[in-house]
């Protein structure tokens, strides 16, 4: 039977706009960090390599999955800190704002245990270059798995899943739409197994995805790169990961990788497992680029499938404008 489908059809929803960032080239900053027990260490640690990764000229600092902490269940309730009771309370989350505002950058800060209430959360902090706390991303998906011989691990024993997808626009000038370095959705680790998440992102105009996460020795070497690259090729944007260094202890034992996928699906910049700080040049006029060259947005079959935006239909609903906005 001939098809009855119309190209028009295919642009349900519209093609996303992306925001024009007044900046579109910058160096981002992948902190690979070696996470100890000691957490005023990991404190001190974490803002010398932010220093170090200012002074190499980025604008845009990514931290680990869980950098204050050791990754576990045990340490989470002993590590975690209370961020929006701040100051003395969060520690961790000071730092990273008093950093932000020194070196004047954007911190996408890794994730550290938050405590709110009687609940714990795998949390991920944004600061603007003004110090202030832009967004905060509370892990969605959590990491429980059981794949015996190798990995069982239970995040939900002591975590609770958050309920928002989070994106961010990095600059302080309301007038100008995602200044700085641009429109950033954020997840951690496990998070990046949905892509549903990322495409979400994309749909609201994302030029990068930052996860913070810490893959391990069975699904590190076979899926961290390739989730990577699908979530940048699928959705044709940048996506930056960083992990923690591997330690030498015989807690969890973390793949390291963090790397930089460009909008084309490639590799722009990875390393090994060892600490070290990876410095690499982000060009958002790549992501059109791309987009021209392979439509894909345009050649969606908006007949057959839809992307439902469920927290932004909610919003809408209610008449929530803040968060309509991203
Ligand atoms: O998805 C994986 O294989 C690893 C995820 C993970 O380590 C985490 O979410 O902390």
């Amino acid at each position: 039977m001939a098809s009855t489908y119309k190209p028009e059809q295919a642009r349900v929803p519209p093609a996303v706009q992306l925001p024009v960032p007044p900046v579109t080239k910058f160096k981002i900053a992948l902190c690979q960090l070696s996470v100890t027990d000691d957490k005023e260490r990991n404190i001190v640690h974490a803002r010398k390599a932010i220093e170090e990764a200012a002074e190499k000229g980025a604008q845009l600092v990514l931290l680990p999955e869980i950098w204050n902490s050791p990754y576990s269940n045990d340490s989470f309730p002993v590590y975690a800190e209370d961020i929006d009771a701040g100051g003395d309370a969060s520690p961790s989350t000071a730092m990273l704002s008093e950093a932000a505002r020194t070196l004047q950058i954007t911190i996408v800060g890794g994730s550290i245990p938050e405590r709110s209430g009687d609940r714990l959360y795998n949390t991920c902090c944004v600061f603007g270059k003004d110090g202030k706390l832009k967004a905060k991303h509370r892990k969605i998906h959590l990491f429980d798995i059981d794949i015996p011989g190798k990995i069982t691990f239970v995040e939900s024993k002591t975590l609770t899943a958050g309920e928002n997808p989070t994106i961010v626009d990095t600059g302080n000038d309301s007038k100008v739409a995602c200044a700085d370095v641009g429109r950033i959705g954020i997840g951690i680790c496990y998070d990046i197994r949905f892509q549903e998440l990322a495409m979400i992102y994309a749909a609201r105009g994302a030029h990068l995805l930052c996860y913070p996460g810490a893959f391990n020795m069975t699904t590190g070497p076979l899926h961290w790169e390739l989730l990577q690259r699908s979530r940048a090729a699928d959705n044709q944007l940048y996506v930056a990961t960083c992990s923690p260094a591997r330690g030498s202890g015989a807690g969890y034992i973390a793949w390291g990788h963090s790397t930089l996928v460009g909008p084309f699906g490639e590799v722009l910049a990875t390393t090994e497992h060892e600490e070290t700080i990876i410095i690499a040049e982000i060009d958002y006029s790549q992501i059109e680029l791309r987009r021209t060259n392979l439509p894909l947005q345009n050649q969606r079959r908006g007949d057959l499938y839809q992307l439902v935006d469920l927290q932004r239909l909610n919003s809408q609903i209610n008449g929530n404008a803040e968060n309509n906005s991203l």
